[in-house]
């Protein structure tokens, strides 16, 4: 069941339409998707583990390339073709460890020894005003060195840095799991005045929803790749009978474990699942005793 807000007269910020997309050699996640957001929302993204959020996020990011130019449009732009977006600071993306991607060994987190300041002021042709803002909100030591700071002041340094420049969209990936109490809320209130000033857009996917009752204007509801809600949290009929938002998702999600465990296995699946693991290298023998 899906609900548009239906507001044909505003244009949309974030436009996917018909989306395919598989990582390499793995079954499709999204199959037919699409979503529109429009100019001032604050949408937060919910689903189970393994749903496609981050997926999604780094399709609207432009990380990966989909479809054609008009099939993922961020400000009437391909994501993934207009580097502008990116470059232009319009479109900014928040999200995972701070890491960068080395060769076969993967994403190495960013470690070195630099200072916060050096970082920070390192960005060209920012607001003076905005990044001493975003300095005392985020309660940054200039003086911190990257690779003796904990995970959460690292985190401080790495939101500042991708909220220099006055985005239009944000998509945020869980990016407040390490921030306490007070970071948290004085981050997601910048947020709102944001777009209530601004008309920003901004995504955020969370399994968090402390204070979110609020702070929401719209939820997507993402179940295996297929948006199931899309809805103005205002109108969202379940969060009048609930305690808060945590028991509606929580509700949602529990029912997507009941419908996955009333599937049967066929024989036929069952025995084609135990082929498969015998030709496993991972398949327990006498030899793996030697790694236990
Ligand atoms: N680089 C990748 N290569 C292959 N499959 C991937 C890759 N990244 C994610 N997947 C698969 O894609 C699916 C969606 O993953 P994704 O990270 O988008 O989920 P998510 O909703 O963000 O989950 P979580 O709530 O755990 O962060 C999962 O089944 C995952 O195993």
């Amino acid at each position: 069941m899906v609900t548009e807000n239906g507001n044909e007269s505003v244009k949309s910020n974030i436009k996917v339409q018909a989306m395919q997309f598989a990582y390499p050699g793995q079954p499709p996640i999204f199959a037919d998707f699409n979503l529109e957001i429009i100019p001032g929302s604050r949408c937060l993204l919910v689903g189970a583990n393994g749903s496609g959020k981050t997926t999604l996020l780094k399709i609207l990011a432009g990380k990966h390339m989909v479809g054609g130019r008009d099939v993922v449009q961020v400000l009437n732009s391909s994501a993934f073709h207009d580097t502008h977006l990116v470059c232009s600071g319009d479109l900014a993306y928040l999200g995972g460890s701070w890491s960068k991607t080395i060769g076969c060994a993967g994403d190495v987190p960013l470690q070195g020894d630099i200072s916060a300041e050096q970082m920070i002021f390192g960005v060209e042709g920012i607001d003076p005003d905005r990044r001493e803002k975003l300095i005392e909100l985020l309660d940054i030591d200039l003086q911190w060195r990257m690779h003796k700071v904990s995970d959460g002041q690292r985190r401080r340094v790495q939101i500042c840095l991708g909220l220099l420049h006055p985005f239009k969209v944000l998509l945020l990936d869980e990016i407040t799991v390490d921030l306490d109490v007070v970071a948290r809320m004085d981050l997601l209130e910048f947020f709102k005045d944001e777009c209530d000033q601004r008309a920003a857009t901004i995504v955020y996917a969370t399994h968090i929803f402390d204070g979110l009752e609020t702070w929401a204007t719209h939820l997507a509801y993402i179940q295996e790749g297929e948006l199931k809600r899309k809805e103005k949290l205002a109108e969202l009929h379940e969060l009048k009978n609930s305690a808060n938002l945590l028991s509606v998702v929580e509700s949602w999600l529990r029912s997507e474990t009941k419908l996955k465990k009333k599937t049967p296995v066929t024989s036929a699946a069952h025995n084609n699942r135990s082929s498969g693991f015998d030709a496993s290298p991972f398949r327990s023998s006498r030899h793996m005793a030697y790694y236990r």
